[in-house]
Parts: C-alpha cells; structure tokens; sequence
C-alpha cells in the first residue's frame, strides 16, 4: 500500500481515508481471489468476534459454509464450548442446514427465531424425532401467531436425492426446473440439508473453509486467567481448528504467559492473539507464539474503552503499523472492530490486514444467537452488548462471590444493551456477507489486484476530510 498526498502527522481511522482507483488488468470482479494469507484456511478474509451476541455454531457454520471463521466466544462454558464446536463440525457444507422446530411450536415460537422474510423452510419434528413436514419461512407472515406449526402443513416441499446433484449449477437448474426457490435435499432418504436458488448461487462463487476432514472449520477463544492449557487442550480435542486468546490489553505480562504456556502445548494450531495496536505489542506476542495478533482498542460499537480510558488508537492506523511489523516477523494481523461498511473492510485489508472481525453489524442476523424481537414499529432487532459491560461482567463471574463480583464490575467498559436491527433487505449473515465481498470484489479490481497479496501490494489511499467522506454517502431523498 502506499500514500497518496501529504501523509498527516495524526492517527487516521477509516473515515479519515479512501481508495483511489489504479490501472486495472483484472478483467472481472468474479476473476477475484479474496482467500486469506493468514494460514487459518479461510477463503475469504471474514472473522466473526468472539462476543456471546455474535457467534454461536449456526453463525459460525453459516459463515465457515462462506469460508469465513467463525470465533466462539471464552465466556461459554467448556462443555457448551465443545458442544458448539462439534455442532459446527456436523454440519452440512455443501448445503443449508434447515430451521428444525417442534410440530407443537407455534407460529410466534418460529418467528423468534426465522423472520418471514426469510428465505428456506422450517422443518418439523414430531415428539419422536420423526419428520413431520415442513413449512416455508414466508407462510410463518401471514398465520396467526398462536397457530401450531403443524397445522400449516400443506403438500410437500420439493426434495431432491444428494447424488442427483452434480454441483451447485445443477442444483441451481433442478430448482429452476421444477418451478421452486427451496428443495430439500437427502441421501438415502435421510434428511442432509436444504437448498434455495440462491444457495446455490453462492456456492459457485463462494468456497466453503474446511479442514483436512472437510469438515467446516471454526475457531475459539480462551482468556489469560485460569488454566489455560487445560482449556486449550480441550478445544483442541474437540476439533476447534484456530484458538484466539483474548483480552481487553493484550499487551500485558498476563498475555504472554498465557500465550508462552499454550504455544509449549505444540498443538499444531494457529494462535491468534490480542487486542494490540502497536508495533511493539505485536513483536513481544509473536515471541510468545502469536501467529496472527487481533488488532483494535476502542473502535468497537459496544466499547467505551476510549471514552472511559482515553485509551486505544484511530483503527486505520493501528492497523497499519501492526500488519507492516507483523509482515517483518512472518505474523499477520486481523483488524478487529469498528467495521460499519464494506468500505471499512477493503480499507482495513488496503492497511495490511490478512482478516477482519466483525462484531456488532452481525449481532443483527438471523443466525446471530440472540432471539428475534419487535420493536413497537414491528421492525425487528436482536439485542447485543459488549463483552466488557456490566452484563457481560455479571454473566462471566456470576459464580463468585458478591464481593469478587462487585470488584469485578467496576471496571465495564462497554453498552450492556444496545438494538442491532436485521436490515429488511439483508435479514441473514449471507446477505451481509453478499454485500461485503461484492464491494471488497470490486475495490480490488479498482486497484487492479487479483489477490489479497496483489492489494496489499497495489493499494493507493489518500485523505479525506469529514465533507469528503459525506460526499461519498448516497442520498436516499432528494436535497
Ligand atoms: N478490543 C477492545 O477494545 C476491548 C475488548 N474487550 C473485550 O472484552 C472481553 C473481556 O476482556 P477483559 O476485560 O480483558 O477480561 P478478562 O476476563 O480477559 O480479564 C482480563 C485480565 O487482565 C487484567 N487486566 C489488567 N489490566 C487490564 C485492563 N486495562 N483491562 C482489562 N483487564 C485488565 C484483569 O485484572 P483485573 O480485572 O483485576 O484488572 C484480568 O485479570 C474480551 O473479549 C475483550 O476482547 C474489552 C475491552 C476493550
Ligand atoms: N472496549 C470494548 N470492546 C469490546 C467489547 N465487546 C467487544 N468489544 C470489541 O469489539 C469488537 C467488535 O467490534 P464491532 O464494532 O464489530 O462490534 C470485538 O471483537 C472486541 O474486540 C466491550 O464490551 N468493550
Ligand atoms: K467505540
């Protein structure tokens, strides 16, 4: 990457800074490799964050079907940690895993959980276990909330034989074909998956990241505190694939000897560590055995860090100076937080980043974990909050005693409930992830790189003032 203009003395944050287009001999936006160089396996550079309103298995399952990571978050329990990984693990990659709700759930039950603007079917079980139908996600818009699932079974849902299906092109002409936009699909009768036109789509565009055993990968993180090994070594043995160790200041001797002590374990994983946002934080992690730093004090939606501390640094150049240290010691970085654009991501990896986390702006998809709710407008939210606040605290250490705990909550910095509202037109994380990777598509080619290492390379960015980042936003009413 390189500057154009006078290079300010000041820290920049993405804002602060744009693209500017290069000579190009990238003949298509589909001619694009967004792989990631990171080593964790991911084909395109998308990370979830660790945060307990983020990411659970069907987020991470849905964004490692993408080939993005998803990063379980340190506060789930073990054995719901390894539960999750494993779910993760069990899922289908060539297809969508269906909703799958009780016959005695109502209508209201399956709202919660899958919006009627959703694409794909819900199915049905009967209190065996057994199928007993299905139900379009769209139907679920027009019953009454009190209705029982099963009363709206009516006719079947195409369903197709796994070994009919020579790729996603085929599957994508037998749903066109047969006059449908959701097919189930199963093998040997049993059911594997579902499949809409536009699943299918995506599955020729996208590549799904998975490990040696084809299975979806998926990543976890642990804290400093506690036994550390203990609990690297039991992710490990439930197949996580990329262990993220994770604290508010990285840069910390608590940090290095967590790291110091899971790097000795020689589990043969990526160690991702942080957060840092100096060059001098990242040499002393990738001593300890850090291969990728997670890069980002203060910029999150849920974080008040700075405002509480003054403490953190504008995210463009943070990560800036942490991927070109990085890059010296064969490390990468991932530019954790403040991503509220595709723009944000293309300008994080034009910085040097391999990956971006993204937190706040997936809490509000269907496949984040919370419930669906309804404000008095009837615009659907889910709730997020930060895993530094009050709540976040509560939840961590609820098992201490009142004093411990006590102490431990003097210390939030982060919104302990905050609304993330599903956009109508993009309700699930693949719509956003659509979106993302069609801009950050298009902004490589705009610099005339064909891969992230080509961007990394090619990149021009200048600087803008606050009028020139306004220039750039659409005008949904006129002026
Ligand atoms: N990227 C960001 O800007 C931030 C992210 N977060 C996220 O919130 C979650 C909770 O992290 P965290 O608060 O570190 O909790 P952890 O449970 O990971 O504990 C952090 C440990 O570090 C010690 N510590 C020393 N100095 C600090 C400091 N300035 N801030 C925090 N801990 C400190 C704490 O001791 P003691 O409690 O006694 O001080 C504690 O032992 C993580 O997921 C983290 O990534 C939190 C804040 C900022
Ligand atoms: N200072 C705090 N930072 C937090 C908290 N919870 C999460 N985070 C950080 O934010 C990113 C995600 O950023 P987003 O803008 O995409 O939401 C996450 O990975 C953490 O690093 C918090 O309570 N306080
Ligand atoms: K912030």
């Amino acid at each position: 990457m390189r500057f154009t203009g006078q290079v300010p003395a000041h820290d920049l944050t993405y804002s602060d800074v744009f693209l500017v287009p290069s000579r190009s001999g990238v003949a298509s936006r589909l001619a694009v490799d967004l792989a990631t160089t990171d080593g964790t396996g991911a084909t395109i550079p998308i990370v979830s964050a660790n945060m307990n309103s983020v990411t659970g298995p069907r987020l991470a399952a849905t964004l490692a079907r993408r080939g993005g990571l998803g990063v379980l978050p340190q506060d789930l329990p073990l054995q719901e940690l390894d539960a999750a990984i494993r779910r993760v693990k069990e899922q289908p990659v060539g297809w969508d895993a269906p909703i799958e709700l009780s016959a005695d759930a109502t209508v209201a039950d399956a709202l919660r959980i899958v919006p009627a603007i959703a694409a794909g079917v819900v199915v049905l079980r009967d209190a065996d276990g057994g199928e007993a139908g299905c139900v379009p996600a769209s139907r679920l818009g027009t019953a009454l909330p009190d209705a029982r699932l099963g009363d709206l079974v009516h006719g079947g849902v195409a369903s197709f034989d796994a070994d009919d299906l020579d790729g996603p092109r085929a599957a994508f002409d037998l749903l066109v074909d047969a006059g449908v936009e959701v097919a189930l699909v199963r093998h040997h009768g049993r059911l594997v998956g579902s499949v809409t036109r536009r699943s299918a789509l995506r599955s020729t565009i996208y590549a799904p990241a998975v490990d040696a055993d084809g299975r979806l990968r998926v990543a976890a993180a642990v804290g400093i505190n506690g036994d550390v090994a203990a609990k690297a070594r039991a992710l490990a043995e439930a197949g996580v694939d990329v262990l993220v160790v994770d604290t508010a200041h990285g840069h910390q001797e608590g940090m290095l000897g967590a790291l110091r002590t899971i790097s000795g374990l020689g589990l043969g994983l990526p160690i991702v560590a942080g957060n840092v946002v100096t060059a001098d934080g990242v040499r002393d992690l990738v001593e300890a055995g850090a291969s990728i730093l997670k890069v980002g004090v203060g910029p999150g939606a849920m974080c008040t860090t700075r405002m509480m501390t003054a403490v953190g640094r504008p995210q463009f150049s943070a990560v800036l100076e942490t991927a070109d240290a990085a890059r010296e010691l064969g490390a990468h970085v991932w530019a954790d937080g403040g991503v509220r654009y595709p723009r944000d991501v293309a300008l994080a990896l034009a910085a040097g980043a391999a990956s971006v986390m993204i937190g706040s702006w997936f809490a509000g998809t269907i496949e984040a974990p919370g419930r669906l709710e309804a404000d008095d407008a009837g615009r659907l939210y889910k709730e997020s909050w930060g895993m530094a606040s009050t709540k976040a605290v509560q939840e961590r250490f609820g098992r201490l005693d009142p004093y411990e705990l006590a102490r431990k909550e003097l210390f939030a910095e982060g919104i302990s409930s905050s609304k993330i509202y599903l956009d109508p037109n993009r309700p699930s994380l693949e719509d956003l992830l659509d979106m993302i990777t069609s801009g950050v598509r298009s902004s490589f080619t705009y610099a005339g790189a064909a891969s992230l290492a080509d961007f990394h390379e090619r990149a021009v960015v200048g600087f803008q003032s606050a009028a020139g980042y306004e220039e750039g936003k659409a005008l949904p009413v006129s002026w």
